[in-house]
């Protein structure tokens, strides 16, 4: 068992004071069964809105609204007793502005009680960071690939690929740094790009698809255990392989009912012990 099995809570200014530390490890969970299986061992969870494409089978996360972020978010802070829960905002319930995020992330935090909030975006959301920390909302910025955005960046694209696109991206980081976030996820830049942006970061970055030397790592929790296979990024590493385990539970299951091995007495009530 992890040594954080005793220990307390984390907030998020636990793991803002994890710069330069021991990794920070982040796993995305969408229910109250997989979250207790991850909560003594992680230091964050994120109910992040990838449950769009792992959980409701959609092509990208754009289509999730606050509603659903909210009763997964709630399931997830039920199970969890020790890592610090973190709730993505959705895509268009904070864009428009900073009162329309804040409006958006109270809801969240009242409703689900987690710890922070997360935001996909560079300069053009550092007021909106400014005004939801300012009103008692922790927030985790997201730059490089940042998926909500897929109808503007024609696709999932590894981002920081040229010179200009490497200085924005150190901007970006550092207007969400300046703006008040705790920490902020880097996902899918090219690790040169991404070793830059950590050098002027004094948050903790938390990599998806970017550097080994990032204050912390991320992944999508179907995606390590196997549960998700659509599609597997190049920065995903599979630590299990659960969907066989599924599917032979399930054939069995269903090879007993069709001979009537199931339910055998041990699984009904009332019949005489033989
Ligand atoms: N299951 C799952 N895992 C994720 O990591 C994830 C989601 N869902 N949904 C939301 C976003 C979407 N993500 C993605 C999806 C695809 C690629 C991908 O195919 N990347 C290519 C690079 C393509 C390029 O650079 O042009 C790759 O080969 O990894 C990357 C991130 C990350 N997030
Ligand atoms: C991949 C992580 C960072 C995320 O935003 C999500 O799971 O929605
Ligand atoms: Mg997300």
């Amino acid at each position: 068992m992890s040594v954080h099995t005793t220990s307390k809570k984390i907030t998020s200014q636990h793991i803002r004071a994890r710069k330069g530390g021991e990794p920070i490890v982040g796993l995305t969970a969408y229910t109250a069964s997989m979250a207790k299986a991850m909560d003594a061992i992680v230091d964050f969870i994120l109910v992040g809105d990838s449950l769009a494409m792992t959980i409701y089978g959609e092509d990208s996360t754009v289509g999730v609204d606050l509603d659903t972020m909210i009763r997964h978010g709630r399931a997830v802070v039920r199970a969890t007793s020790h890592a610090c829960v973190v709730v993505d905002l959705p895509f268009g319930d904070y864009q428009a502005s900073p009162e329309q995020a804040f409006m958006s992330a109270a809801r969240i935090l009242r409703e689900t009680g987690c710890d922070a909030v997360k935001l996909e975006g560079g300069i053009e959301m550092a007021e909106t960071v400014a005004f939801l920390s300012a009103r008692g909302v922790p927030v985790m910025g997201h730059i490089g690939l940042t998926p909500q955005s897929i109808n503007t960046m024609g696709g999932f694209k590894t981002q920081g690929k040229d010179e200009v696109a490497v200085q924005e991206l150190i901007a970006a980081a550092k207007s969400m740094e300046n703006a008040g976030c705790f920490a902020l996820v880097v996902e899918g830049v090219v690790e040169s790009a991404s070793e830059k942006i950590n050098q002027v970061m004094s948050i903790p970055t938390i990599g998806i698809g970017a550097s080994v030397d990032c204050d912390g790592q991320i992944l999508v929790v179907d995606d390590v255990i196997g549960l998700f296979e659509d599609f597997k990024p190049k920065f995903v590493k599979r630590y299990a392989q659960v969907m066989p385990t599924i599917r032979e539970a399930i054939e069995t299951f269903a090879a007993e009912v069709r001979t009537r091995q199931f339910p055998s007495a041990d699984h009904v009530f009332g019949r005489p012990k033989g």
